[in-house]
Parts: structure tokens; C-alpha cells; sequence
């Protein structure tokens, strides 16, 4: 609640309209069985004039709840949209300004349910409440209020089926309530099995994995349907257990006017006005567990967002802008682990490079080389030690300065949907077209984007479905070098490319970019051989700096690597 109400407060003036409308359509609903009461009595003596005049009293009446009705509707329903794209974008803002380790934490996926379906949760119950909230209290006394007044001697009839109603209501939302927190985490694991299984559809058609998938996802899908059942067997044994206590209150009342009617006939017109608030009482009662479960949904959800919101983005920039600085890079005794890891992924790292100069990581698989890489680009913070760029330690720097120095592409970037030139101008906005073709020059795009009716205009599908996996790397390298930056890092960003491409590549960046950093992480060692250094990853710790020729005549992990590769290029070629 605490995270709806700055909201509600925007809009103040429909919350009032809102309010007062409900509180018409009230009144105008429990006046109408008193006015009726009174017609009746007047019918039964040939009052015709009461008749007539009670009468045009309770058609106002009854316009007065239409009006009332609709007024209420729609400034509920301005209310509950207003709030859910407020919150929706603030959402995607604060989510906008979290570092990476935070969108890993929550992950992606949930981030979306949280966008979307708590969103919806909480759009629904702002407007329920608004149409419902302040109308079940209301109606619910007043009702009863009008039932003691309208038949006084049946107070007891009354408040035996109050008794009976809260007590299987408390009983039933007691069980319930645990359910609502699974049915919300159910959907979660729905909505992941679901995505993962989208994105990663190519692998799982080539791994024959659709049983697998769909078994999975029955599972998920049957955990969400389990609890959903449980939710609706509750209220199956619910709704009958309230009518019937409603009219067990209506039988009895009726039998004990009834044994008096003729003493006093006026009961006839109070009896008929009595039954109907009973069921006002029950309408009040049904709705309002209805809104509960509703409430406590959206009390879940508002919590995840709640969750979001307040979450202080684990990584914050300096203000300002200093531009791009230079290339030299250097790590000063890195330590990091992951969070929630046990042991550190990176172990003492030292190294320094001059700019210009190009770098060659190589290392076994989980050696920690990405993770390397990434603490350049700053997606994490090293938790001993600094890692400096430009002689600046990159906690120092603008996020502006450090997006404009470093480029970092990996061996699976994302592309996003438009076309290939929104794409590069997404890093350098002023982007000529002379400029796109110089990069995709370099990147060995050229050809195939040439070939494209539309060429640099050629649309990009939803992750980039429409290229193949070499054409994805090249427009990510394009992309990577298109605003000329002082460092880029290949993170095995060439491996779907044919040696040759790849040969080409590398003699197009060392002959146009002449003054970036080029750091490449790389699986082949034929890859960085000709770097200018190459650091050895083993373990997370660094084991080798040198040349090829050095490492080969003296360094053992490099050699071991060496080795093995160019026996299976042997048994390849052989
Ligand atoms: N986001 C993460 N959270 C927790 N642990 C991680 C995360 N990313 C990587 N790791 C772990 O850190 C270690 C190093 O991973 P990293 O990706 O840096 O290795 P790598 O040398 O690049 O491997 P590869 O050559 O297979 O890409 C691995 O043991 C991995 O399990």
C-alpha cells in the first residue's frame, strides 16, 4: 500500500470523484427498499396518492444509482490505468538504471512478469477498490443498520448469520492466503520455462529436446493449475455455505412474520424490505471476499514492485561527461567473486597495456577470461583492487566517458529489432553512411549488407532471426567499431567466422584503428598469435604474459593448449 499511495495522489481529483459517486450509488441502493416498503403500505391501504408520489421518489432514485454508476466507472478506470503506467514506468526506469549484477539477480524474466502481470494486478485492484472498497463498508452497515431498523425484534436472525458468515469467511481466506504466494511464484516459473524455451528454440529443435521442453513446461504449467484448483475448490464450498446461511436467515424470518401477519400487516411491506437488505448484507460479503483475494494478489504483486523500486542499483557513476579517455588499461591486484559464489572467479590480477596496443586472452574454458573483460567494461565492481582505464579508475569515471572509450563485443550479442543502421547509430548517433560502410569494411560486412535490397536500411527481426550466426558477428563488430574506440574488447567475438574472415578482420583493425586497444579473448590461440602480448588465464589467476614466441618456449599452460589444438587441427586436417 505504502508503494501505491505517492500514485493515488497524482490523481487526487478522480479519487474524489470517484469516493463521492460511490458513496451516491449507495445511498440510492439502500433507500430504494425503504421507499418501496412505503409504497407497498400504501398500496395495501389505497393510498394513491403516497403510491404515486413514493413511486416518482424511487424511478429518481434509481437514476441517481445509474448516474452514480457510471460516473464511478469511469473515474475508476482513469484512476487504475493512470497508476499502472505511472508505476509501469517508473519500473522500467529503475530497471533502466541497474547495473548488470542486478538484472542477474532478479533475472530477466521475472523483471518482465513484474512489468507486466503485477502491473495488471495492481491496475484490476485500483479499480475494484475504487468501485468497491468504500461501497462494501457502506453498504454492508448501512444495510444492516436498515434490517435492524426496518424488523427491530429480528436482530438476532441478523447477527446469527453475521457470526456464521465471518466465521467460514476468516476459515477459508486463512487457507487461501498461502496459496494467492504460490500461484504468483508459479506463474514465475511458467513465464521462465516458457522464455527460456522460446529463445533457445533453434537448440532445442536440434536436440529433439520438445519432449523434454514440453514436460518441463507441464510441470510448471500444472504447479500454477494445482494451487488455481485449490483456490477454486475453496470458494466452490464457499459460495453455497453463504447462501445458504442467507436463506436459512430469510426462511426463518419469514415463518416468524408470517405466525404474526395478521396482527400486524404492515410486516408484509417490512419483511419484503428486510429480505432485501439480507441479500445486500450477502452481495457486501460475497464482494468483499472477491476484493480480498483481488487485494491480497495485488498486495503480493505491489510488494514485487515494491521490491524493484526501492532496490538501490549496486553500481552508481560519477556525474558528468569527460569524454572518451585513453586506452591504457590496467589491472591493479583484481580480486572478485561472484555474488552469491564461494571462492573468487578472478584471483590478484595484474597487468597493465599501453594504448594501441592488442592483447590476446587465452585460457581453458571458465578460466575467467569474460569475467575479465567484463570488469573493463564495468558490468561488475572488483572487490579488492582497481582496474584503471586511461590511468582513471573506472569507479571514477562518467558512465558516458567509459561507454565512449570501451567497446565491448560478444561472442553473442544482442541486436535489436529496426534495421541495421538504427543499430549502429545506437552508438554513434550522427552516423554517415560513409562512416557505416568503413566500419562494416572492417568487420567483413560489407559484402553481405551490400547485397541486402535495402542495405543498411535492411530491417533487423526480433533477435536478429533474419542473419546468420556469422552475419550477427560481423554487424556486432561493426557495430563495436563504428564509433572508433579507444579500447575494444572481441570476447570471442569472431568465432563463427571462417579463419579467413577472420584473418581479414584482424589485418583491417590493426590497419584503421590503429590507435584502440584491441583485447581479444579467444578460444584458437591461430586467433591472437600475432598479439601484441598474450595474457594467460589459469584458474582465475594470471600465469603468462608475453609473446607467442615466449610463451611457447616457456610458459606450460600455454603450451599444454598449444599443443592439444594443434593436434586435433592435425587430426582435422589429417
Ligand atoms: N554471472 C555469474 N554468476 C556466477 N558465476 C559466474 C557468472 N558468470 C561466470 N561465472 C563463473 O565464473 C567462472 C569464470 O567464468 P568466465 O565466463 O569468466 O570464464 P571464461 O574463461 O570466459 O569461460 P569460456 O571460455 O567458457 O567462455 C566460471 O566458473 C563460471 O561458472
Amino acid at each position: 500500500m505504502k508503494v501505491l499511495m505517492p500514485y493515488l495522489k497524482r490523481y487526487r481529483k478522480d479519487v474524489y470523484i470517484a469516493l463521492i459517486s460511490i458513496v451516491a450509488l449507495v445511498f440510492a441502493t439502500l433507500w430504494q427498499p425503504r421507499l418501496l416498503q412505503v409504497v407497498m403500505n400504501a398500496i395495501l391501504k389505497g393510498d394513491k396518492a403516497t403510491i404515486f408520489q413514493q413511486g416518482i421518489f424511487l424511478i429518481g432514485l434509481a437514476v441517481i444509482g445509474i448516474i452514480a454508476g457510471i460516473i464511478n466507472t469511469i473515474y475508476s478506470a482513469r484512476l487504475a490505468l493512470g497508476v499502472a503506467t505511472d508505476l509501469r514506468s517508473d519500473l522500467y526506469n529503475q530497471v533502466q538504471s541497474f547495473a548488470y549484477a542486478d538484472v542477474e539477480k532478479f533475472s530477466a524474466s521475472n523483471l518482465a512478469v513484474r512489468m507486466t502481470n503485477d502491473i495488471n494486478q495492481v491496475q484490476q485492484i485500483v479499480m475494484a477498490g475504487f468501485q468497491q472498497i468504500s461501497r462494501i463498508p457502506l453498504l454492508f452497515l448501512g444495510a444492516f443498520i436498515l434490517a435492524m431498523v426496518t424488523m427491530p425484534q429480528q436482530w438476532w436472525i441478523l447477527v446469527g448469520m453475521m457470526i456464521i458468515v465471518f466465521a467460514v469467511t476468516w476459515y477459508s481466506y486463512q487457507k487461501m492466503s498461502d496459496y494467492f504466494t504460490q500461484t504468483q511464484e508459479d506463474i514465475d516459473d511458467v513465464n521462465t520455462v516458457a522464455r527460456e524455451n522460446l529463445m533457445g528454440i533453434r537448440v532445442v529443435k536440434s536436440f529433439v529436446q520438445e519432449p523434454n521442453e514440453i514436460s518441463k513446461f507441464s510441470k510448471a504449467s500444472d504447479r500454477l493449475t494445482g494451487v488455481t484448483a485449490k483456490i477454486g475448490y475453496n470458494f466452490a464450498i464457499l459460495m453455497p455455505a453463504y447462501f445458504l446461511t442467507a436463506n436459512i436467515a430469510v426462511v426463518l424470518s419469514v415463518y416468524l412474520v408470517g405466525q404474526n401477519l395478521t396482527t400486524h400487516p404492515t410486516y408484509l411491506a417490512a419483511i419484503t424490505s428486510f429480505i432485501s437488505y439480507v441479500m445486500q448484507i450477502l452481495f457486501a460479503v460475497i464482494n468483499g471476499g472477491f476484493l480480498m483475494i483481488a487485494a491480497s494478489r495485488a498486495n503480493i504483486s505491489l510488494g514485487r514492485i515494491g521490491e524493484v523500486l526501492k532496490a538501490k542499483p549496486s553500481m552508481t557513476y560519477v556525474k558528468g561527461d569527460r569524454g572518451p579517455v585513453e586506452g591504457d588499461v590496467e589491472f591493479d591486484h583484481v580480486t572478485f567473486t561472484y555474488p552469491g559464489d564461494d571462492a573468487p572467479t578472478l584471483k590478484d590480477i595484474n597487468f597493465k597495456v599501453k594504448a594501441g596496443e592488442m592483447i590476446g586472452v587465452v585460457g581453458a574454458t571458465g578460466s575467467g577470461k569474460t569475467t575479465l573483460a567484463q570488469m573493463i567494461a564495468r558490468l561488475y565492481d572488483p572487490d579488492e583492487g582497481s582496474v584503471k582505464v586511461g590511468d582513471t579508475d573506472v569507479r571514477q569515471l562518467p558512465e558516458k566517458s567509459l561507454l565512449e572509450t570501451v567497446a565491448y563485443v560478444l561472442q553473442r550479442s544482442t541486436l535489436f529489432s529496426g534495421t541495421i543502421s538504427a543499430n549502429l547509430r545506437q552508438v554513434k548517433a550522427d552516423a554517415t553512411s560513409n562512416q557505416m560502410q568503413w566500419a562494416a569494411g572492417i568487420a567483413q560486412a560489407s559484402e553481405f549488407i551490400e547485397r541486402l535490397p535495402l542495405t543498411y536500411d535492411a530491417p533487423v527481426e526480433e533477435r536478429s532471426s533474419n542473419f546468420s550466426g556469422g552475419q550477427k558477428q560481423r554487424l556486432s563488430i561493426t557495430r563495436g567499431v563504428i564509433a572508433e574506440p579507444k579500447i575494444l574488447i572481441l570476447d570471442d567475438a569472431t568465432s563463427a567466422l571462417d579463419a579467413k574472415s577472420e584473418k581479414l578482420v584482424q589485418e583491417a583493425l590493426d590497419k584503421d584503428l590503429t590507435k584502440t586497444t584491441t583485447i581479444v579473448i579467444a578460444e584458437k590461440i591461430s586467433s591472437i598469435m600475432r598479439a601484441d602480448r598474450i595474457l594467460v588465464l589459469d584458474d582465475g589467476r594470471i600465469v603468462g604474459n608475453g609473446t607467442h614466441q615466449e610463451l611457447v618456449a616457456n610458459n606450460a599452460v600455454y603450451q599444454q593448449i598449444y599443443q592439444t589444438q594443434k593436434a586435433k587441427e592435425g587430426v582435422n586436417h589429417g
